[in-house]
């Protein structure tokens, strides 16, 4: 099977786009190519497969791969290179549009250059959820998980849990340099406190309108950037009193900036990059 792809990144948060509006793959082989296109050694490497589809209620939906083959719920990274793919190449023809995820329908807003090239996206990614049984995370139902102990290998982690439709798990660190990433991020995401697994993500507050953030993912390990990670560390720190809400935050990822502002009226807006790497066939 030969399928044209285009690599696409938000922050160095890396996919492969297959455009379903021209292409048809088999729904049976979707876990095992977001497997094969996402090795570094003998696929083209990425963390995951995104796949950009006609949708019922949206003008166009988007489903997202982790490179271990999961199927996520939701991507923020992802939409804002969705919104970009589906103007540049005329699936959609207006500057404000409605993309579908499996979590839910965002509104998108690209911002073009003067070659009417998309250099960043606006996200309206909704309100968040906090409420423990829907993130989901084991625990008494009804209540949330704010600064919450979290005893987990040899110490115990202070965290705060928010889904974007998909789970996080948030700590604020005093230094984001010596953040536990790599040694607790494998060990959290498969915790059976969080019976669909989670991402993780740590946090360093600058000041009350700047902060670090750096994340180990569900399905995908330590990527440079995760969307739907920053809207959701902008929650935490709201919750724990280290931002205020209604001002826009400056959030430091690996890979780069975003803006994030969780509005008054409960919806977090996201504001950030999104660049085209490559185009070509992959031979599955
Ligand atoms: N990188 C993404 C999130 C991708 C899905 C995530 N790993 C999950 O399984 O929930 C983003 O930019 O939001």
């Amino acid at each position: 099977m030969k399928i044209p792809f285009t690599k696409m990144h938000g922050l160095g948060n890396n996919y492969i786009y297959i455009d379903l509006f021209h292409t048809e793959l088999p729904e049976d082989r979707l876990s095992e190519l977001a497997v094969k296109m996402s090795n570094q050694n003998t696929g083209i490497g990425s963390d995951g497969m995104i796949l950009i589809h006609p949708a019922e209620t949206a003008d166009v939906g988007m489903r997202i791969f982790n490179k271990d083959g999961s199927e996520g719920m939701n991507c923020g990274n992802g939409l804002r290179c969705t919104a970009k793919y589906a103007y540049e190449t005329g699936i959609v023809k207006k500057s404000e549009f409605t993309i579908q995820t499996k979590a839910n329908i965002v509104q998108a807003i690209v911002h073009k250059n003067s070659g009417q090239e998309v250099e960043k996206v606006t996200i309206d990614m909704g309100e968040p959820i906090l409420q423990r049984e829907q993130i989901p995370m084991l625990g008494e139902a009804g209540t949330t998980v704010i600064d919450e102990p979290f005893p987990v290998a040899d110490t115990t982690l202070q965290v705060t849990a928010v889904s974007m439709g998909n789970p996080h798990v948030i700590t604020v660190v005093d230094a984001i340099d010596e953040a536990p990433l790599t040694t607790l991020g494998p060990i959290i995401e498969k915790d059976e406190r969080f019976p669909e697994g989670v991402n993780t993500e740590f946090i360093e507050i600058v000041s009350d309108e700047e902060i670090h953030f750096r994340v180990w993912e569900r399905g995908s390990g330590v990527t440079e950037a995760c969307g739907t990670g920053a809207c959701a560390a902008v929650v935490a720190a709201t919750l724990n009193d280290k931002v205020t809400k209604g001002k826009q935050i400056v959030v430091h990822l690996a890979g780069g900036d975003l803006m994030i502002e969780w509005k008054e009226d409960g919806h977090i807006w996201m504001t950030g990059g999104a660049e085209t790497i490559a185009s070509g066939i992959f031979n599955a």
